[in-house]
């Protein structure tokens, strides 16, 4: 795909993407007619009101949701033309998943957990990046424990050393601070941008909470299954004032 005036590479696009959800009467239109770049070494939020499509649309980015018109790239590879075999086999090699209820293996070590993307790939390990993921987590002496030995905050860091253990194109993570304390938190979001700014990753993380969509380095925000502002650089206070406004019904502005 090509690069940008600015030399930013786009690691993800939708283009004229759609989605929509049963038939007839009932039909929902989740998403409509989304166009939309994520760029190669960048921390990107999805935000916007409940019902607005953010987890349609990163379900249709990831491969993990058919689409019903439009187009879904990763890298040049446009994924909507790929059968359920090939759609694994990138999902398996190319994406990496964080999720809000982490989604460990309870009988795999922490190593385990974070080695099996590999192992499923049937694929040899690079020691040093993945020495590197271990020593950012911080987790190296709990290593040989399992999930349930481990607190949320730690089992989350373990999932998003798994994440990245298969050098993914993108990571997803869906509402990954959404069952953490506030000090937890805080780790996984330094995490996760340390992942971005040290080793160059991609993520894109949907997330309604404002305080950390203020660590990507830029926020989109959706309503009504449409793209309708982003913010770069945001803060939490500029994030906080966009939602304010989407949030208001149209009637009343
Ligand atoms: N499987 C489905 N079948 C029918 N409608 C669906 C389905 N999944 C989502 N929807 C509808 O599509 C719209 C977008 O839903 P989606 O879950 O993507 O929104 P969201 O922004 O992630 O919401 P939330 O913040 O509440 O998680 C909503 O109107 C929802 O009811």
């Amino acid at each position: 795909m090509d690069d940008t005036a600015q030399g930013a590479v786009r690691a993800v696009a939708a283009r004229n993407l759609t989605k929509v959800y049963g038939a007839g009467d009932t039909a929902v239109r989740a998403l409509n007619d989304v166009t939309l770049e994520f760029f190669r070494g960048q921390f990107s939020a999805i935000m916007g009101p409940s019902g607005s499509g953010k987890s349609t649309l990163m379900h249709c980015l990831a491969g993990l949701d058919s689409v019903t018109s439009g187009h879904v790239y990763i890298g040049d590879l446009d994924i909507t033309t790929l059968d359920d075999r090939a759609l694994t086999r990138l999902r398996r090699e190319s994406i990496g998943f964080v999720f809000q209820s982490f989604n460990l293996v309870p009988t795999l070590t922490a190593l385990e957990n974070i080695t099996l993307p590999l192992d499923i790939a049937r694929r040899k390990p690079d020691q040093a990046w993945l020495d590197s993921l271990i020593d950012a987590i911080g987790l190296r002496d709990r290593l040989r424990h399992k999930p349930t030995e481990l607190s949320g905050g730690q089992q989350q860091r373990v999932a998003c050393a798994r994440a990245l253990a298969a050098k993914p194109a993108v990571v997803f993570a869906d509402e990954p601070t959404g069952n953490l304390d506030s000090r937890s938190a805080t780790e996984v979001l330094g995490l996760l941008r340390w992942f971005v700014k040290e080793l160059g990753q991609t993520i894109v993380m949907v997330t309604h909470d404002p305080a950390a969509a203020s660590y990507a380095d830029r926020v989109v925000f959706l309503r009504d299954g449409q793209v309708v502002g982003e913010l770069p650089a945001p803060t939490q206070q500029a994030i906080l004032d966009q939602l304010a406004v989407l949030e208001t019904p149209v009637v009343s502005r």
